[in-house]
């Protein structure tokens, strides 16, 4: 099972950019008409040094004197083409920034929702910031390149050849010379190359390093003031600050090399062709002219060398986010969909009325029978049947935490799970919820293996209500409505009233309309927890998972909740992550979890007499809140 994103690709640079390419085929839709578009660009590029020489040879120094009609019809073409030139080229960029931002927005769609397939374990051991920096800033580092450093590799690959090809029909030996001063880059460039993708993925990884430090300290915030923690976490946010510049400036220093580089390789060529092009010329082997279009052509030539330091700058760094964008997309989703899905609506368990509920069937009925399996019909339709069959986990590289919990909670029970920290019971509940898959042995519900049951059916039927629900921006009534599908006020109101929370929504200035503020600040704890509630009643689960909460809260509050949790458990299964004994006091069932294996089960009055873990647990819980 895999767990932790790498944190870049191990591709190389062509198969990083194939690959990330396949990844955003939007990005080269229509890529032959571009190019050839790019071509007609770059020819008519090739029409001045031509004018220049055919206005001198012929015009200026024509045999009988200057004709000056010839060089003025000869300007106006080239005028002319260059306009069709410009046009062109404009049209070419158009072209590319369309399907480039087309490419680019398929490629940070795709990137997000794999983020949100991974298992929240996957997303636990990645930093929060170093993966949205992988949605935004690596796929603009991809952005940038593909749409000017990959128009700069279009257009100057095809000047480069060009005007190759040009200067050989002006002059061989003028041709040659300039070839021979670029040698030297053929040979450099391959090390520049790697020396400066090395410098890019660092600067990447410093980039994620970095927003992963300012958003952590943006969202922990209230703790980091709280514990005085400002100057420490100043600290650290200055040192990944730091080491971003520090990265990024050693970066641009090998490029600015390189470029650097290529401007006197450039000046050298020029200032070759100048001394050797005036031998030929006094020689009669090559014409005023035509060494002025050559000069214009080496120009050309040089141009494109010199930009292939700038692209190689904008290859790197996109290649290096490249990379770190396909590590994410390359990471396995370890909670899959199933390749032959039991369903078990087709049975007509869903009917939640009980009149097309099956009658008699068991769920052991099920499990064959054509993959369609019938529900256990005991006459509450709500509540489904768990099972845990040698049930072990380990987190990966860790030790196992769970070590094959055999344990079967028949339909309506209200379980509790109690244990000391550390024992397993949050792992036991992430595994009931499908957040993740055992690493032995099989949870079963209502008979069936949670492996083999869609996901978007497993979360209809579990629901998991943890310690602190994520509220987001808005206001109670949009918090409770928070689903897979739209709900309307009634509804919500419904589930309000139903849990016996209108005594508390009628006495806020704006009802159900209150805003909560960002991530519910401006509500109580025990106020989260009651749209939390409501939210899960909303939800319509035949199972629900309950982590506890264990912040105080005021006795009204705790008074409500408690109302609101009988409703909401009412006639459906529940396993509560219990905190606090009196919970456990008042289930059906306790499970007593202790290092991971299921110790002791049995209702309350009959494990305080059996004198085992959960009664001495009982006894000093007693000892210390009564
Ligand atoms: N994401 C994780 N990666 C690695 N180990 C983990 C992870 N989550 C929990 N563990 C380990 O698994 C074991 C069981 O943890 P778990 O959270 O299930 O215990 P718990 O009984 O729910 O504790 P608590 O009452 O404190 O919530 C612990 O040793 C814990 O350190």
């Amino acid at each position: 099972m895999s767990s932790q994103i790498s944190s870049a690709s191990e591709l190389g640079v062509v198969a990083t950019v194939r690959r990330g390419l396949q990844l955003s085929p939007a990005m080269v839709e229509g890529i032959r008409v571009t190019l050839l578009l790019a071509a007609v660009a770059t020819i008519g590029r090739v029409v001045v040094p031509v004018t220049v020489q055919q206005a001198t040879d012929n015009g200026i120094l024509a045999a009988g004197g200057p004709d000056v009609a010839h060089v003025v019809l000869l300007c106006l073409i080239g005028f002319a083409v260059l306009l069709v030139t410009g046009r062109v080229s404009a049209l070419v960029n158009v072209r590319l920034y369309r399907t480039s931002e087309k490419g680019l927005a398929q490629l940070r769609v795709r990137t997000f929702r794999h983020v949100h397939d991974l298992s929240t374990l996957t997303q636990s051991t990645e930093k929060r910031g170093s993966l949205v920096s992988r949605v935004t800033s690596d796929v603009d580092t991809v952005s940038m390149f593909v749409q000017r450093g990959g128009l700069m590799l279009v257009l100057n690959a095809g000047q480069l050849m060009l005007a190759s090809l040009a200067m050989l029909v002006y002059s061989w030996q003028l041709a040659l010379l300039v070839w021979a001063c670029f040698l030297p880059m053929i040979f450099l460039a391959p090390r520049a190359q790697r020396v400066v993708s090395v410098a890019y993925a660092g600067v990447r990884v410093r980039v994620g390093a970095m927003l992963s430090a300012i958003s952590e300290s943006v969202v922990g915030a209230e703790t980091i003031r709280a514990f005085g923690a400002s100057e420490r976490t100043q600290r650290r946010i200055d040192t990944a600050v730091r080491e971003h510049r520090e990265a990024a400036v050693r970066a641009q220093t090998y490029v600015a090399l390189a470029f650097s580089t290529g401007v006197v390789l450039s000046a050298v060529a020029l200032a070759a062709v100048v001394v050797l092009g005036t031998y030929l010329g006094v020689r009669g082997d090559i014409s005023i002219g035509a060494l002025l279009a050559f000069l214009f052509l080496v120009q050309m030539f040089t141009g494109p060398v010199q930009n292939a330091t700038e692209m190689l700058n904008e290859l790197q760094n996109a290649v290096a986010g490249w990379r770190r964008v396909i590590a994410v997309l390359e990471t396995p989703v370890d909670v899959t969909e199933p390749d032959e899905p039991v369903d078990l609506s087709r049975a007509g368990h869903r009917g939640r009325g009980g009149a097309d509920a099956p009658t008699g069937a068991t769920a052991a009925d099920g499990v064959d029978a054509g993959r369609v399996v019938a529900a256990p019909s005991d006459g509450t339709h709500r509540a489904a049947r768990v099972t845990f069959e040698g049930v072990r986990y380990a987190y990966p590289g860790g030790p196992e935490v769970l070590h094959g919990v055999d344990l079967t909670i028949e339909p309506g029970t209200q379980v509790a799970v109690v244990g000391e920290t550390g024992s397993g019971k949050t792992t036991l509940a992430k595994l009931l919820a499908r957040l993740m898959d055992p690493t032995g042995g099989r949870v079963l519900l209502d008979g069936v293996d949670l492996r083999d049951l869609r996901l978007r059916e497993l979360r209809s039927r579990v629901v998991l209500v943890p310690q602190e629900g994520f509220l987001f921006d808005g206001t109670i009534g949009s918090n409770i409505a928070y689903g897979p599908t739209a709900r309307s006020a009634e509804q919500v109101r419904e589930a309000v009233t139903s849990l016996g929370l209108d005594g508390w929504t009628d006495t806020l200035p704006a009802g159900l309309d209150t805003p909560v503020g960002q991530r519910g600040e401006s509500l109580s704890a025990g106020e989260r927890q009651l749209v939390a509630l409501a939210r899960a009643y909303l939800a319509d689960a035949d199972l629900l998972i309950l982590d506890e909460a264990t912040s105080a809260v005021d006795p009204a509050t705790e008074t409500r909740i408690n109302r609101a949790l009988d409703r909401l458990t009412h006639g459906r299964t529940s396993v509560t992550i219990a905190h606090r004994l009196s919970t456990a006091e008042a289930a059906d069932l306790v499970v007593v979890v202790d290092d991971g294996d299921v110790v002791e089960t049995g209702g309350h009055h009959e494990l305080v007499g059996s004198d085992g873990t959960y009664a001495h647990m009982y006894r000093s819980w007693v000892a210390q809140t009564r």
